[in-house]
């Protein structure tokens, strides 16, 4: 079959990547001519592993290419697949703008029968925008899927290719044999519904798994005043299957380009129905609250961080990303910042994209984790990169002016931590190093 893909951010650029892979023909479509050179020149516009190897394949293969020309590349293809962006307005509701303009130029570049295929995440009911848009502007037929995305940014081709489940949501019934030869070979778990209802499970799964995270948040800060240990409380747990093990890893909170944008924008969605999501509501306050246990456990033992030096530990919103969007990192330095202190940033590859939207004289630009360490008087690590499990401790421990680490991901085991020297805190588990451990609060055992 013959694609044409509409926008190249991650689910447009991995899912046309991999739908190639099934012997498709794809085009991936930017109007970001700057993106479109990039990737005629084999560099990807995304950080993903493994994403650069496959591009180079596939176009030496002649199975892909990459184009500004939406007319002409809606022209040559069977399916068009819209994956433009759906960010959020002020008030948390999807901007649908990005949508709607594609579909409109999509309905103007029409000759002959299309299958529209929405990967983008769109609230109940666009589909049925789009498909009254689309025919308000062309006779030519044409059908409309629902086809929501739920890769992660840094396992995204392994997530597309070995996915837990496709939902695939229709109104024609006939597209259905088209829809699983389409997707032939990832997996035989195709979930077949109706449009509302698939763009329904996007949003919901989304929601979902960003409680998860607010709710183990909540436990690890109970945890913490009673003395137990949110890691194993989250292994306990997840050992029942009704409850599962992932998502439950206690830290500064959910960031990126997703949870963020979709919790709101399913808040929005329900008071559009006046009906108030009262869960979910509190789910997005527990996790804008989360980071600023940071700050919080600094004053602790710093006092005041006027003139403090801090080291920073990681700014993209989870490791194997570049992407800074919604980073818990970004409100954690503003605050450090306006506190006074003086902030060394370290992150492997976000750096230069954190910068690029923030910086200030209070900040400087550490190129190895250690510099950000060298004269801090305390270390904060807010995202997980697996480098950061490896570091010498010991050693670091004697290059800080003073020997406190916030570790905001619970990266660092007892082992790791004893006998360094360091006064360690985590999210949700006794403390360990310099103080002495836990006394329980007044009333809790
Ligand atoms: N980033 C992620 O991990 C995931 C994103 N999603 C959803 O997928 C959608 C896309 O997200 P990202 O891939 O992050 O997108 P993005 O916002 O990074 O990129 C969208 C691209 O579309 C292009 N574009 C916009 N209008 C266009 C037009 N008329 N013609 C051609 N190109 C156009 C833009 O130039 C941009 O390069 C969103 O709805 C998002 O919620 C779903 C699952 C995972
Ligand atoms: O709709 C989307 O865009 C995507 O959003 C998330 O994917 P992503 O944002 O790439 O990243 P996740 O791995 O889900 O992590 C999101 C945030 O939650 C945090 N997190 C995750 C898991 C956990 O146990 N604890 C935790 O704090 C991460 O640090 C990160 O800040 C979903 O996992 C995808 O299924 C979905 O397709």
């Amino acid at each position: 079959m013959k694609l044409a893909v509409i926008g190249t951010g991650y689910v447009g650029l991995v899912s046309g990547v991999c739908f190639t892979l099934n012997g498709n023909h794809v085009i991936c479509v930017d109007k970001d001519e700057e993106k479109i050179n990039k990737l005629n020149r084999m560099e990807s516009p995304i950080y993903e592993p493994g994403i650069e190897a496959l591009i180079e394949m596939n176009l030496r293969e002649g199975r892909l290419s990459f184009s500004a020309d939406l007319k002409e590349s809606v022209r040559r293809s069977d399916i068009v697949i819209l994956a433009v962006g759906t960010p959020s307005l002020p008030g948390g509701e999807a901007d649908l703008q990005y949508i709607e303009g594609a579909a409109a130029e999509i309905a103007d570049a029409m000759e002959g029968y299309k299958i529209i295929m929405t990967k983008s995440t769109v609230p109940v009911g666009t589909n049925e925008r789009i498909r009254k848009l689309i025919a308000s502007r062309t006779n030519h037929p044409f059908d409309i899927v629902s086809a929501p995305e739920f890769l992660r940014e840094g396992s995204a081709i392994r997530d597309t290719l070995h996915p837990d489940r496709i939902v695939i949501g229709l109104d024609n019934p006939q597209l259905e044999p088209t829809m699983r030869q389409l997707h032939q070979g990832f997996t035989e778990n195709i979930f077949v519904t109706d449009i509302r209802s698939a763009e329904m499970i996007k949003y919901a799964s989304n929601a979902f798994l960003a409680t998860k995270i607010s709710f183990i948040n909540e436990i690890a800060n109970i945890c913490e005043k009673v003395g137990a240990d949110v890691t194993m409380v989250a292994e306990g747990m997840g050992m029942d299957r009704r409850i599962g093990s992932s998502f439950l890893q206690a830290g500064i909170g959910y960031g990126g380009s997703c949870f963020p944008k979709d919790t709101n924008a399913l808040i929005q969605i329900a008071g559009n129905v006046d009906y108030e999501f009262k869960l979910l509501k509190s789910v997005v306050e527990v996790n804008k609250d989360q980071r600023f246990m940071i700050i919080s456990k600094l004053h602790e033992s710093l006092g005041s961080l006027r003139g403090a030096v801090i080291g920073i530990w990681g700014l993209a919103f989870k490791p194997n990303t570049d992407d800074v969007r919604e980073a818990p990192a970004r409100e954690i330095v503003e605050a450090l910042v306006a506190e006074g202190a003086t902030v060394k940033l370290y992150d492997p590859i976000a750096a230069a994209n954190f910068r690029a939207q923030y910086d200030h004289p209070q900040l400087r630009w550490c190129g190895v984790p250690e510099e950000a360490a060298e004269g801090s008087d305390a270390v904060c690590l807010l995202t997980d990169w697996a480098q950061f499990k490896d570091i010498d401790l010991h050693h670091l421990s004697g290059t800080m002016r003073r020997q406190i680490l916030i570790d905001g991901r619970n990266v660092y085991s007892k082992e790791q931590i004893e006998g360094t020297g360091l006064e360690y805190h985590s999210v949700g588990r006794p403390q360990m190093g310099g103080l002495s451990g836990y006394s329980p609060v007044a009333g809790a055992v």
